[in-house]
């Protein structure tokens, strides 16, 4: 199916999977195989013949539901997935220059120290530079840091684009990022090296004021700029401070070297104030959709988190390809770029790629309604944050409303008061920003559940997948940075799922089943947790107490575990590899899916518990951007970096000891020729199973000596929750 241009050509085509109709036969084979092993369960449940038996078979069952609901989700991403195309080079056709919507840019950072300022300059550049026409590009940076720091180096990057952005449109570089063009094999041209040197001074710079903490009179020169600063007095905190938002470059008046026109750049620093609640990066994109409107009112509005840099000047004139197409129509909210990361190891570890996440399941949604929103590499129609489809939403200003116009130079006083109370930290009070309009509050996740909700209210999205990555951003590099991210997002899941717009009720409701099962997919990731704690040490407790609750090798039974295991890994496998995935890599994807299980979503369930009883907050943790040499090259060489101790370590620790223990202790019952081996052997499986996936663990526990091994207090204490396991094992089996 395609849409077409006046002259025939298309903007965009897409195509269907043909493992489609396979994956559906399938999934009904599949779904009987789990029936008939809930029915098992529910037979030795009704026939149990002590205590223990009855137990463990009622906690098998409770896992064994759980599996199966969580499986069943997963089929709705099987059930149409389709490929799409663009022709960003048939755009011109139907639309001439002048004709292209504006589009406005946020960014979002949030912490100095955790997000290093020139990162964050290089992702605005690389979008400054978008082969777009510049006078409609205006970049807004929003700083949740509140940090003089970022301010300067925005400054700076203000005067570096002046020569960078000619520099990239003249000798048509598509590496518009300075840091990863400068890594690149460029051509050393006599003025890319100068350009390099006025790069290097800037970092020299932006980089020496970050390390003493402020931005000394050196290097502030004029007077607008000292007038700026002026603005961090004593008592200004990231916490409690006033708006700061500074134009740092004009459409109308600023000009780059060559006498061409810049893009509008805007630093933002919302207010705060201890005394209201700022909403995380959800707060953080409402101001700037406020303040965005009050100065430039673009009809389209791209969302980047601050470490992702855009990989591809075209980007914007693939999203417009379907932007602008009418047949997709009004109904179309947004269109979702994958993210994409650099620097991952060759095996990706610590499954960062998150293959399913960003690739897999938004191209099974985007048969349906369309993917999620994950929070950037995503264009907005201005109007999704104004009401569904065909009920507009008027804010409460005029100015905010996505059809006003702005005629105002956003230098111009009236803008700037504007745009500065509609940045205060109270503004929203008694408005429907953040319920009804805008970015929504509720969730850690706002970009999970900002996305469902505009789908519930009947807007369209569309998966943009293109073969040169749009966006690449940093992964984290080390155990304790990815668990702690994946806690966050569990916290802000469950709000979700148990909240009154529940994807298996609001969500089935509102968008039909599959995608309410889509969505019910992420809303429940966490309980994950509950399987497989079950199955990392029930079956290995009770092996090491001579117990069997599989059944036998010889029993038909038998059989369906087989089929049940083997069909769900090779479905994955396949999903995987044909996504261009790797074997090891995929061999660490699940790993990982096993290791989250045990820590994230563990902790990240029991810290929603404690929340939802109202006994403790929780903060949105900035994930670390930086890099720690040591660190890196461990990770380079595919090692585990535990480090630090963190109680997340612990029932993965156990986990792995208690797997090795059983597996040990059942190949010693074998050398003694127990004559029951046909039904341990589930139970060696899994824990056989167990001990591979935890080779890292038991390397870091045993053979190393550097700074990333298991800490000893670990060791420690997941030794001694391992012996307490099976002492109450011991007792009560
Ligand atoms: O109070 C805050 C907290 C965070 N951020 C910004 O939010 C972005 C994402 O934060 P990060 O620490 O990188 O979180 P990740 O887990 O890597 O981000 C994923 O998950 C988030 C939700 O938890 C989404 O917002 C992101 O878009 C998505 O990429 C960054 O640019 C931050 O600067 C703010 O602006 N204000
Ligand atoms: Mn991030």
């Amino acid at each position: 199916m395609s849409t077409t241009t006046t002259d025939g050509l298309p903007l965009h085509t897409h195509k269907h999977s043909l493992r489609t109709p396979i994956n559906r036969l399938f999934v009904l084979i599949y779904c009987c195989a789990i029936l008939a092993l809930l029915y098992h369960h529910t037979l030795s449940l009704l026939h149990s013949a002590t205590m223990t038996s009855f137990f463990i078979t009622l906690t098998l069952l409770i896992s064994d539901s759980i599996l199966a609901f969580l499986n069943i989700t997963t089929q709705a991403f099987r059930m149409k997935p389709i490929y799409r195309k663009e022709y960003p080079e048939n755009l011109k056709r139907i639309l001439r220059k002048a004709d292209f919507p504006a589009l406005d840019v946020f960014i979002c950072t949030a912490d100095p120290y955790k997000e290093p300022p020139m990162n964050v300059v290089n992702t605005a550049l690389s979008v400054m530079g978008y082969d777009y026409p510049t006078e409609k590009v205006s970049v807004y940076v929003s700083d949740d840091g509140g940090s003089a720091l970022t301010l300067f180096a925005f400054m700076e990057a203000a005067k570096f684009a002046r020569h960078w952005l000619p520099f990239c449109r003249e000798n048509n570089i598509v590496e518009r990022c300075p840091e990863a063009f400068f890594q690149m094999d460029y051509s050393r041209s006599s003025e890319a090296e100068e350009i390099k040197i006025m790069y290097q001074g800037m970092k020299v710079r932006v980089d020496n004021v970050i390390e003493r903490g402020k931005v000394d009179s050196e290097y502030v020169t004029g007077e607008w700029e000292t007038q700026a600063f002026s603005k961090w007095i004593d008592g200004f905190t990231q916490r409690d401070h006033p708006t700061v938002i500074q134009v740092l470059a004009d459409s109308s008046k600023d000009r780059d070297i060559t006498d061409n026109v810049m893009p509008n750049l805007i630093y933002v620093s919302r207010e705060k104030s201890r005394k209201s609640e700022h909403n995380f990066k959800a707060g953080a994109l409402n101001v700037l959709i406020r303040v965005s409107a009050v100065m430039t009112n673009a009809p389209i509005v791209l969302t980047q988190d601050c470490d992702m840099y855009s990989n591809d000047p075209q980007t914007p004139s693939r999203a417009l390809c379907y932007l602008s197409d009418p047949k997709l129509g009004s109904k179309l909210g947004y269109v979702q770029f994958p993210q994409r990361f650099r620097g991952i190891n060759k095996n990706d570890i610590y499954g960062c790629e998150h293959k399913s996440l960003f690739v897999i399941n938004p191209e099974g949604m985007d048969g349906f309604s369309g993917p999620s929103y994950v929070g950037t590499g995503c264009f907005f129609n201005r109007r999704v944050f104004f009401g569904g489809p065909s009920q507009l939403l008027s804010p409460e200003i005029p100015e905010l409303a996505p059809d006003n116009v702005v005629d105002k130079p956003i230098r111009s006083t009236e803008v700037l008061e504007l745009a500065h109370s509609v940045a205060a930290c109270n503004y929203e009070n008694n408005t429907d920003w953040g319920w009804k309009i805008g970015v929504r509050y509720g969730s850690l996740v706002e970009d999970y559940f900002t996305g469902y909700r505009l789908q519930c209210e009947g807007w369209k999205s569309v998966f943009c997948n293109p073969a040169r990555a749009a966006f690449y951003g940093d992964a984290p590099i080390n155990l304790v940075d990815v668990l702690s991210q994946t806690k966050r997002w569990t916290i802000g899941l469950l709000e979700v799922a148990f909240s009154k717009y529940s994807p298996i009720t609001f969500g089935i409701r509102s968008m039909g089943l599959l995608m309410g099962l889509s969505y019910a997919h992420y809303a429940f990731w966490p309980i994950w947790s509950i399987p497989i704690t079950v199955y990392a040490f029930l079956p290995q407790l009770a092996l090491l107490n001579g117990i069997n609750i599989f059944p036998k090798v010889s029993e038909p039974w038998f059989l369906l575990y087989v089929f049940l295991f083997i069909g769900s890994y090779i479905q994955n496998c396949l999903d995987f590899v044909v996504e261009g995935g790797t074997f090891p890599k995929w061999w660490n994807d699940q790993r990982m899916w096993m290791i989250r299980a045990l820590s994230s979503f563990l902790f990240g369930s029991i810290e929603y518990l404690l929340m939802s009883l109202g006994i403790s907050t929780h903060g949105f943790n900035v994930t670390s951007k930086v890099l720690d040499e040591d660190q890196s090259k461990r990770y380079d060489q595919g090692i585990f970096e535990f480090g630090v101790a963190s109680p997340m370590f612990v029932p993965l620790t156990s986990a792995a000891i208690v797997n090795l223990a059983a597996f040990a202790w059942g190949h010693v019952e074998a050398f003694k020729g127990s004559n029951d081996l046909e039904g341990m052997f589930l139970q060696m499986f899994i824990a056989g199973f167990g001990v591979v996936n935890c080779i890292p663990i038991y390397e870091a526990i045993i053979s190393r000596s550097d700074k990333g091994r298991i800490p000893t207090k670990t060791i420690m204490v997941s030794l001694l929750l391992a012996f307490s396991l099976y002492v109450v094992a011991y007792v009560a089996l």
